[in-house]
């Protein structure tokens, strides 16, 4: 049985929830269940922090898991990245007082909160600067205004946080997250079971991000349409009653449905019809 490690508070788990719902799975039906098996899938998920997920993992303990990029390699675990899972994404940056630092060195011998020393750590070692890490549990944000740091180092998604208390941004993203799946670098006899589950997850991000799209184009028109839409490998065309239309289907980016719907419709397309894709496996 497939042992998954999934979040069982805070920004990951409802999206983890959501994603693992559509891919197939047994969902909880209580926020305080902490086991659930899933037979009809051969799954046991345990709902855990998402911080604790890469050391459960990377031991061994948990055959896969779902948590963010920055708090598996916060953890310094051997797990690693499968896939990005395309939510709860955020860059992980520096930010200070107007004025107090525009870059990495300029944090020389200054003290910086955060909640991530690992991955501050590391970082600050790789550009050879020397700070005092002040580690915190949250909120760190406060740390300047309380006096305890100069420097924080923190998870910014809209900014806001930072902006009311006064704070700005400085120097590159030191990392680029989102929800990632995560497991050891050789699964033995998991792994089958583990690319199911990938395969699964797949298929959900990829129903996510496309729609059918069905449309009527003139025959002498198709070639041209098709450039439209060309799909993952090639559009469907098929005949119609009337011999001088063909009927079209194709995949198309969610993203970009309307703009393709207009150049379709432009072109000479009708009847241009557009649904969700439940499930899918390229
Ligand atoms: N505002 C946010 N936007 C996107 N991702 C976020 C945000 N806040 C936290 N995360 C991500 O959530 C993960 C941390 O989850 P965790 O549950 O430990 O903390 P949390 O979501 O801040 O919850 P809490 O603060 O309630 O403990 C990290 O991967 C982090 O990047
Ligand atoms: O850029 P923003 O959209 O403002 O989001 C970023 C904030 O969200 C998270 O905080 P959370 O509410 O989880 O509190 P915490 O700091 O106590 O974890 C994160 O730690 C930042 O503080
Ligand atoms: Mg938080």
């Amino acid at each position: 049985m497939l042992r998954i490690a999934v979040p069982n508070k805070g920004s990951l788990s409802e999206s983890a929830a959501d994603m693992l719902r559509e891919a197939g799975y047994r969902g909880r039906r209580d926020s305080k269940e902490l086991v659930l098996t899933d037979a009809a899938n051969d799954v046991e998920f345990f709902f855990l922090r998402p911080r604790d997920i890469a050391v459960y993992v990377g031991s061994g303990t948990l055959d896969v898991g779902i948590t963010g990029r920055d708090l598996l390699l916060d953890s310094g675990s051997p797990a690693v990245e499968v896939m990005a899972l395309g939510f709860a994404a955020s860059t992980f940056r520096f930010a200070a007082r107007p004025g107090v630092a525009s870059s990495v060195q300029d944090i020389d011998g200054k003290r910086v909160a955060t909640s991530y020393a690992g991955l501050v750590q590391s970082h600050l070692a790789d550009h050879g600067v020397g700070a005092q890490v002040v580690r915190l549990d949250g909120a760190v944000e406060t740390a300047i205004t309380l006096g305890v740091a100069d420097v924080i180092a923190d998870v910014v998604e809209t900014g806001t946080t930072l902006r009311n208390q006064g704070l700005e941004t400085f120097g590159e993203p030191i990392l680029r997250s989102e929800a990632v799946l995560i497991t050891r670098e050789h699964n033995g006899s998991a792994q089958p079971a583990v690319d199911v589950l990938c395969r699964r997850l797949q298929g959900v991000l990829t129903a996510r991000s496309y729609v059918m799209m069905d449309y009527d184009v003139r025959v002498e028109l198709v070639e041209q349409a098709c450039a439209l839409t060309p799909g993952l490998e090639s559009p469907t065309v098929s005949p119609l009653h009337d011999k001088g239309y063909v009927a079209v289907r194709s995949m198309v980016p969610r993203h970009l449905t309307n703009r393709v719907m207009d150049e379709l419709y432009e072109l000479g397309a009708r009847a241009i019809l557009v649904t969700d894709i439940a499930a899918c496996r390229l």
